[in-house]
């Protein structure tokens, strides 16, 4: 179940990475451009049929799952192809996670159109998942290598999309393979928008897995 860490000599090269998180980074501003645009039929057909054939150049040498987490440049943990923090994978936002004064985590953020729930916000899903991976990684900043067990919100206000927000998160307390961690999604003025808490588990086959670079 735990994932075998590369090194950065084992994965492709520093600039070919670069050059896919530019392209991760356009294909998220085509997912805004199609859930904002406005163009005629006739345009998007065409659009399409664009698309298609660029899906079928980048499928002509394909990997069977997204980039793994490694400890790349400077011994430095990352996961290319994470949903939410991955450079290279066009669903993530991407979260830049770094360590907080406190001992805990924080990431600015802010969340696009297409990540709309309710009419001019975010699903409550979208903030589920960012918060989900927060804590988990002020669990790992503490040390430990774990999966969420249990995760619960209180989403306080709505959250919207287009805003600087930022998501912190620490470990409030820990006992054998069990650690919880609390976060929130704030406006920068520190209006909390969504309260998690969360249980992560140590599988017994991770205790003793480095998680701090
Ligand atoms: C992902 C980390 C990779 C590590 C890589 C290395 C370095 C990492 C560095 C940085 C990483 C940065 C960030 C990480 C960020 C985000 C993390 C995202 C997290 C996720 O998005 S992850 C996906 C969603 N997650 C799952 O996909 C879990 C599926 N599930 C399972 O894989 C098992 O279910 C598991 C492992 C949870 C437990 O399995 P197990 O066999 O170890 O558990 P076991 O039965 O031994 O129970 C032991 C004690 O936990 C209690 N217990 C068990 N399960 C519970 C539950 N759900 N709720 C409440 N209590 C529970 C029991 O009641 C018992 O309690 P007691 O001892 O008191 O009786």
């Amino acid at each position: 179940m735990m994932p075998e860490l590369a090194t950065s000599q084992e994965s492709d090269g520093e600039a070919r990475l670069a050059a896919l998180a530019v392209l991760a980074q356009q294909v998220r501003d085509l997912a805004d451009a199609v859930t904002l645009t406005e163009v005629p039929q006739a345009e998007l057909t065409a659009v399409t049929a664009e698309l298609v054939a660029l899906t079928e150049r980048l499928g002509t040498a394909r990997r069977e799952t997204p980039l793994p987490p490694e400890f790349g440049p400077g011994g430095r943990y990352r996961h290319l192809g994470n949903a939410v923090v991955g450079d290279c994978n066009p669903h993530a936002l991407p979260l830049v996670v770094e360590p907080d004064a406190g001992g805990g985590v924080r990431a600015g953020l802010a969340f696009r159109p297409s990540h709309e729930g309710p009419p001019g916000f975010v699903h409550g899903g979208v903030s589920a998942m960012v918060l989900d991976h927060l804590l988990g990684s002020a669990v790992a900043a503490a040390g430990k290598a774990a999966m969420t067990g249990t995760l619960s919100l209180r989403y306080r206000r709505p959250v919207p999309y287009g805003a600087p927000l930022v998501a912190t998160a620490a470990v409030s307390r820990g006992e054998g393979r069990k650690t919880w961690a609390e976060g929130l999604i704030a406006l920068p003025d520190g209006t909390a928008l969504v309260e998690a808490t969360g249980l992560f588990i140590t599988p017994s086959q991770w205790v003793g897995v480095e998680t701090r670079s």
